[in-house]
């Protein structure tokens, strides 16, 4: 039997940990809700599918990535931005489906950040050996909202980096319905993603699912 065979008769145990000034890691906050969530990401994807971009140095990302909500982030040879249409459809990005946005909001509240609104869901999916390398989310302008990171699908070495990209970063294996959130004065710490172990997870398959919520400031 798999070890993520036995994830829906678990007893739920949310704990709250942190590893940090400014992070919180909410253990299995929105593992019962994971199956809502997936459908949503499902949704988005049959609009706007998973696509792996290339960076500026002309790179392309092991990681696969789409978007829901007003603004989307994507990358070509000409940099990093947002954008309200995807380029691959010429369409706007999905509607954040309400589900979501809520639990991005309720996770936001449980790590210390009332209020948050996000605009943009970036959702990224790992196949086996897929990583994100040590990096910051900094093209957001305004850095008084939190990040808000789920984890869904197979379990993943989260790097977690101080604001120092010379520093070593902790190594922390983050499970399916796990919720990352961070801000304040770690709003700009380094973080990334070893590279994904082969597996199987029984909603999301061979996958691991990441849905980082983030505000974007929407002028300027
Ligand atoms: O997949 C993750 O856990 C992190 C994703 C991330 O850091 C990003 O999208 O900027
Ligand atoms: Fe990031």
């Amino acid at each position: 039997m798999h070890s993520s065979d036995k994830l829906w008769s678990e007893p739920i145990d949310p704990t709250k940990e942190h590893p940090a000034e400014g992070v919180a890691l909410l253990r299995a906050f929105c593992r019962e809700q994971a199956a809502t969530l997936y459908e949503a990401i499902r949704n988005v994807e049959a609009h706007s599918p998973f696509r792996q971009m290339v960076v500026p140095g002309g790179h392309t990302m092991s990681v696969a990535m789409t978007n829901t909500g007003t603004f989307g982030w994507t990358t070509d040879r000409t940099g990093y931005r947002y954008t309200t249409d995807d380029p691959e459809t010429g369409s706007p990005w999905p509607i954040m489906a309400a589900p979501l946005l809520s639990l991005a909001r309720s996770a936001a509240a449980e790590g210390g950040f009332a209020d948050f609104l996000p605009n943009s869901c970036l959702i990224n999916r790992y196949s086996v050996g897929a990583r994100l390398s040590l990096h910051q989310d900094k093209n957001e302008q305004d850095y008084t909202h939190p990040i808000v990171s789920v984890s869904l699908g197979l379990p993943a070495t989260f790097l977690l980096g101080t604001l120092r990209r010379t520093e070593t970063p902790r190594r922390i294996r983050i499970e399916h319905g796990d919720v990352l959130v961070w801000g304040g004065p770690a709003r700009l710490i380094f973080h990334g993603v070893a590279p994904i172990a082969a597996g199987h997870h029984p909603l999301t398959g061979a996958f691991r699912i990441n849905l980082t919520f983030r505000r974007v400031a929407v002028s300027g």
